[in-house]
């Protein structure tokens, strides 16, 4: 566990104890020898180290062969690939990258990146508690690029925006094109919602976690998946059999 006395670290901790089949060997956070990790002999390394060292540790652990779920934000596409040129020197070593790890979440970046191509307008607003140390959210990121990813297959042209004055970056952030907001309040914990325009409507798409535990069940499965799935795979879909077609429910 990396940033075990943080937010995440030590709410995780308590949901792995509290399970038959995992345990916490090593716990390592500010000032820790990272090497409690390998001399505890992890099978798997839980990341929630800051975002300025968690992508130096993480290569470190794969390294010395150690599976590792990282669940810090702030991996976008340039160290995602950075973490795959690394992965490719030691095969077999799961890599789990998880901008979020609530079903919730997960399913609204989905949804939202199904919804995209059939609205002129996308926007992503994010909300979260004031002690987050960096904006946008990763989960607004990745959500950001799906739904950058998906207009582009689909074809979808330019997003309509006449803005030419903008001096205080009141439009938000741009990621792939996506118009990004950040608001940071007390009385949030992690919110988002993506808006969806067409003509005479608006789609929005809202999840909110209100407590950490909302992201323990994902920090399970993914604890349990990671070895099964050698290289880097990004985002909780596949863990959760996402990626399969669906099975035939009521009609
Ligand atoms: N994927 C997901 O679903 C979720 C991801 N997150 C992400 O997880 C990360 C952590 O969030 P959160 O737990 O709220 O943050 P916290 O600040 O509460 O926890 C981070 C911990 O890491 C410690 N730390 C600092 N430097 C190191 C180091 N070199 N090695 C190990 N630990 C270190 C910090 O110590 P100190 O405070 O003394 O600096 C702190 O205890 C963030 O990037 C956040 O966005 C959060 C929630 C859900
Ligand atoms: O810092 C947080 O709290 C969260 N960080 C992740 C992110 O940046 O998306 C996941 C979730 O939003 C909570």
């Amino acid at each position: 566990m990396l940033g075990a006395d943080g937010r995440m670290g030590s709410t995780s901790a308590a949901a792995i104890e509290a399970t038959d089949d995992l345990e916490v060997v090593a716990r390592v956070d500010v000032g820790d020898e990272l090497s409690a990790v390998t001399g505890a002999d992890a099978e798997v390394a839980l990341v929630f180290s800051p975002p300025d060292v968690a992508p130096e540790q993480a290569e470190w652990l794969i390294g010395q062969g150690v599976h590792v779920v990282i669940g810090t934000s702030g991996f976008g596409e340039e160290r995602v690939e950075r973490l795959r040129e690394v992965a490719a020197q030691h095969e077999g070593v799961g890599v789990l990258v998880v901008p979020n790890f609530s079903i919730g979440a997960v399913l609204m970046m989905r949804f939202a990146a199904v919804a995209a191509p059939f609205f002129e307008s996308v926007e992503v607003i994010e909300m979260h508690h004031p002690g987050k140390v960096d904006a946008p959210s990763g989960t607004a990121v990745r959500t950001a690029e799906l739904i950058a990813q998906a207009r582009a297959e689909a074809g979808s042209p330019a997003i309509p925006d006449a803005t030419t004055h903008d001096p205080d970056g009141a439009r938000g952030a741009s990621v792939d094109g996506i118009s990004v907001h950040a608001v940071r309040s007390r009385g949030y914990v992690a919110s988002q919602e993506v808006l969806l325009g067409g003509e005479g409507e608006i789609l929005a798409l809202r999840h909110d976690s209100s407590t950490r535990e909302s992201f323990m069940p994902g920090v399970v499965a993914a604890l349990r998946g990671v070895a099964d799935r050698p290289g880097v795979t990004v985002g909780l879909d596949a863990v959760l059999g996402l990626d399969r077609p669906p099975a035939p429910g009521p009609r």
